[in-house]
């Protein structure tokens, strides 16, 4: 049986959902790994991942791949024939290429099994709140936990062709951000009766660039967006409340603390200037991602001795990635994978090119039978 990668690519593009709600994706992912599967092959479900084991002929160790498979909150505007069915929900990060390279890699470890066992990580909710840590330390992971685990993330700015990797820091330090205001709302005529959130909300957005720019060492790489702003219900009157939302990165996980309480003392600034309350609820915490020096060496090495895929060297980016939680428990290492797209991560047009499928299962088998 061989998979058809670009169908299950379609098939998966279209069923987005959010962090643990990934039902559908989950049984298809089960169907096309129960068609796959045979005697050398164990199947667990946790939460909405899923974890496979590949038996190997004389194991040593255990070799982990992880793919994340949720979507994003986004309204897909691509016009593709196969655009997601979910409305306001798509793949924009590439968790759909993440699962299908994932199903391809393991086909090929099923049919042609290395002397180390492999395990396959499917795990939910990489954008939102963070599938990685709980997984980690369930039972089911840890009874299966790997020696060294890797993983990719798509990446639009580089051809097809292409992978892209560094030693040590490659993504950020996250935490999300969610900023309720309660003042008093009014009618649009009448200010001075009123406590106007739209206006203290706005002010905070602007105030918070400067938390960076003039409170943290400008060496120091940090970076605060305010993604989302919602305030009112309507053009004639003053809103009573006001939400934010946004992410906080780093590249150290000092200046993840000093941003917070920074913004802690700015908001209770404007709690008195405002005569309001706001409060603040940090979300989810994502550590950083830092590759193992022997693993990526050992990758690069084994892309070098490729025809059809080049291997360049790549530069830490604020990318936020649970991954990283994972990575501090067990040794590994992220890659970019080329799939050149004109619009970038996150972007309701992001259109990966499917070629990089056939690279992205390529250079991860690659890697698992340099073992
Ligand atoms: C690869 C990627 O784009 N990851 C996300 C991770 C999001 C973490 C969390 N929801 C946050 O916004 O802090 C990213 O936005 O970098």
């Amino acid at each position: 049986m061989m998979l058809n990668l670009q169908q299950i690519r379609r098939d998966l593009h279209q069923i987005p959902e959010l962090g643990f709600q990934e039902l559908k994706t989950q049984t298809y992912l089960l169907e096309r790994i129960n068609e796959i599967a045979k005697d050398n092959v164990e199947i667990k479900q946790w939460k909405t991942g899923i974890l496979v084991y590949v038996h190997g002929k004389s194991p040593t160790r255990k070799i982990g791949f992880r793919a994340d498979i949720d979507g994003l909150p986004i309204l897909e505007q691509t016009n593709l024939p196969y655009a997601s069915l979910h409305e306001g929900r798509m793949h924009a990060c590439g968790h759909d290429l993440h699962m299908t390279i994932a199903l391809g890699a393991m086909e090929k470890v099923i049919q042609d099994p290395i002397d180390d066992d492999v395990i396959f990580v499917f795990q939910p909710a990489e954008e939102g709140p963070g599938g990685a840590r709980p997984m980690l330390e369930s039972e089911e992971f840890q009874q299966w936990k790997p020696d060294m685990i890797f993983a990719l993330h798509i990446s639009p700015e580089l051809p097809i062709g292409t992978v892209s990797s560094k030693p040590g820091l490659l993504f950020a330090n996250t935490s999300e951000l969610f900023i309720d205001f309660e003042g008093v709302g009014g009618h649009a005529a009448y200010p001075h009766l009123t406590k106007d959130m739209t206006v203290a909300a706005s002010n905070f957005v602007v105030q918070l660039q400067q938390i960076v720019s003039r409170g943290l060492n400008p060496l120091d790489g940090s970076v605060i967006t305010i993604g989302k702003m919602e305030s009112g219900y309507v053009q004639n009157a003053i809103a009573e409340t006001a939400r934010l939302e946004g992410t906080i990165r780093s590249t150290d996980a000092e200046s993840i603390d000093m941003i917070k309480s920074k913004l802690n003392r700015l908001m209770k600034g404007f709690e008195i200037s405002y005569d309001c309350s706001i409060k603040v609820d940090y979300g989810a915490n994502y550590y950083q991602v830092v590759n193992n020096a022997t693993y990526v060496q050992q990758f690069k090495d084994v892309i070098n001795q490729k025809q059809n895929i080049a291997y360049q060297q790549a530069s830490a980016a604020m990318t936020g990635e649970d991954f990283g939680d994972m990575l501090k428990e067990i040794p590994g290492f992220m890659f970019w994978l080329g799939v050149d797209s004109s619009y970038g991560l996150h972007n309701a047009r992001l259109n990966p090119k499917e070629e990089a499928i056939g690279v992205g299962v390529n250079a991860v088998i690659s890697m698992i039978q340099s073992f």
